[in-house]
């Protein structure tokens, strides 16, 4: 548990993977930062004591090396970091869309490079990650990254044709509940309750709904009708939720945000 880490961008994703391995016992003295921001360098040197620095020659002792930026600034990263990089030291790219045969064009030949779709609960050690193996990546270098984006979550190796969906399922997936989360608010503000309940109620509802989801492993479909009495209150919620057309949206959603996703590699 001693390699060393570098981040080649460090802003939500790659900070929030720092925070994670750190919390789990990294050595700040393991892992540095190469990052574009100065302020972002000072909070990242402050908040978590690690080194974080400009310059990309920051990378040439690391065997771990995480790709954080956004997807538009990923040539132009790769194209510094190729010149850095150690022949043998895994590219664990974070970066939506991007496949690992395109990061792989722009390393030098046999390069190991893992592709990694996380999500933000990552902040809160309740991630979901999905792995995938580039073309040279061996399944112990899979594997490495999978555990280190299990130190914020879970992660699940996939093959990588399935990472389009995933970054669409569960890459994007927090934000939609977000969205779920403040219409619930905004809807009881409505109805006359004062934000502060409504909130903590709409918190707290979408927490342990989501808690009894996992921890009963029972299907979604039977929890709901376990909630609804027949000609009760949550019939007649639900039966606006289908006339509003909720189940087309999510489709829709995710199929916007799969196609956007393969846009972005392209
Ligand atoms: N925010 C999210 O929910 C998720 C993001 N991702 C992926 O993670 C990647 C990073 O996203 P965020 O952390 O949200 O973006 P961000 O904008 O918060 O962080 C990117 C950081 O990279 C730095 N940067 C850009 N080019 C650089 C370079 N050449 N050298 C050094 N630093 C450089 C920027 O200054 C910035 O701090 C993206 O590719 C995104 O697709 C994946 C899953 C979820
Ligand atoms: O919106 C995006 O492009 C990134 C990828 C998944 C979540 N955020």
């Amino acid at each position: 548990m001693s390699q060393r880490l570098a981040f080649v961008g460090a802003g939500m994703m790659g900070g929030t993977l720092i925070a994670g391995l750190l919390a789990a016992g990294r050595q700040p003295a393991d892992i540095v930062a190469v990052e574009n921001r100065a302020e972002r360098r000072s909070k990242l040197s402050q908040e978590y004591g690690i080194e974080a620095v400009a310059e990309m020659s920051a990378i040439s002792g690391a065997e771990v090396v995480v790709l954080a930026v956004k997807p538009q600034a990923v040539d132009a990263a790769l194209a510094e970091l190729a010149e850095q990089l150690p022949a043998e030291a895994v590219l664990v790219s974070l970066c939506a869309g991007i496949s690992c045969s395109r990061i792989e064009d722009a390393l030098p030949a046999g390069q190991p490079v893992v592709r990694v779709m996380p999500n933000t609960p990552a902040q809160v050690g309740a991630g979901a990650a999905a792995v995938s193996a580039g073309s040279a990546a061996t399944t112990e270098q899979t594997e490495l990254a999978r555990d280190l984006l299990q130190t914020v979550g879970t992660a699940v190796i996939v093959p990588e044709s399935y990472l389009d969906a995933v970054t669409a399922v569960s890459g994007s997936g927090p934000a939609y509940l977000f969205l779920v989360a403040e219409s619930l608010i905004e809807s009881g503000v409505n109805l006359g309750l004062p934000r502060d309940i409504a909130t903590e109620l709409a918190v707290q509802t979408i927490f342990g709904s989501a808690t009894l989801l996992r921890e009963s492993g029972t299907h979604p479909a039977l929890l709901r009708e376990q909630v609804t009495s027949p000609g009760g209150t949550t019939a007649a919620g639900l039966g606006q939720l289908e006339e509003y057309r909720v189940r087309a949206a999510f489709a829709a959603a995710t199929r916007a945000a799969r196609d956007r996703s393969v846009e972005l590699g392209g």
